[in-house]
């Protein structure tokens, strides 16, 4: 029997830079580890690839994963949903890969109680003034977005308690680092590599 996957939730207030941070992760090097693609029924932004940087669907394709059972966690996010397809996380773990997740907060909190042993990590900004250039530098939405947008990320810091680690997004670089950090610490855990010990020399739970 394979050791199951570990699951790694990235997480944090709107516009800190969770996307960004997460496509430099996966850009930089090849990883041990796999990006699960979210469902969305936001339009796509120019260049973004359908089952590149999410599964683009309609209202209607989405309420009925909803009702098949099959999102693992899904949140209305500035009048769209965005949620995390079960099967493939379930069946990538299984196989004893690492699964990882980039995903609003309230989401976020959805997997911690399904799955408690998952590695929880909130992406911060420096400051708020560095969050709010953010939020209005991508400039992919008009002003009451924005507004919206920062009203919520202040709401969303409030969550940070809930985390296991909190990484500061002042660089990208940084921010990565201080994940990859994590993840291999992570690793070493003795509830998550005592099992392959216990099976090597023949412990018998009780
Ligand atoms: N709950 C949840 N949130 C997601 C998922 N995928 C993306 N998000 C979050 O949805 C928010 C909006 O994403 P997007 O429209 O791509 O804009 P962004 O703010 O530029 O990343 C971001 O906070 C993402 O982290 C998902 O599967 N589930
Ligand atoms: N470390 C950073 N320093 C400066 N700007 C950043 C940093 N990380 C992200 N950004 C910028 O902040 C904006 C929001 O980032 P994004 O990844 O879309 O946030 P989120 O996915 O958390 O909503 C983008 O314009 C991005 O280029």
């Amino acid at each position: 029997m394979t050791t199951r996957g570990m699951l790694i939730v990235l997480s944090g207030p709107s516009g800190v830079g969770k996307g960004t941070v997460r496509k430099a992760m996966f850009r930089d090097k090849k990883r041990d580890f796999v990006y699960s693609i979210s469902m969305t029924t936001r339009k796509p932004r120019p260049g973004e690839v359908n089952g590149v940087d999410y599964y683009f669907c309609s209202k209607a394709q989405f309420e009925q994963e909803i009702a098949n059972g099959g999102m693992l966690e899904y949140a209305r996010y500035v009048d769209n949903y965005y949620g995390t397809p079960l099967k493939y996380v379930n069946q990538t773990l299984d196989a004893g890969k690492d699964v990882f997740l980039e995903i609003e907060v309230n989401g976020a909190m959805q997997v911690r109680k399904k799955c408690p042993d998952g590695v929880f990590i909130f992406l911060t900004p420096p400051d708020l003034s560095s969050l709010k250039k953010r939020i209005t530098g991508r400039g992919s939405e008009d002003q009451k977005t924005i507004d919206k947008r920062m009203l919520k990320a202040v709401e969303e810091i409030k969550m940070m308690r809930q985390y296991d680690y909190a990484v500061v997004n002042d660089t990208i670089r940084n921010a990565v680092h201080r994940i990859e950090r994590i993840i291999e610490s992570e690793h070493l855990r003795v509830p998550r590599v005592i099992t392959q010990y216990e099976k090597m020399i023949g412990v018998v739970k009780k």
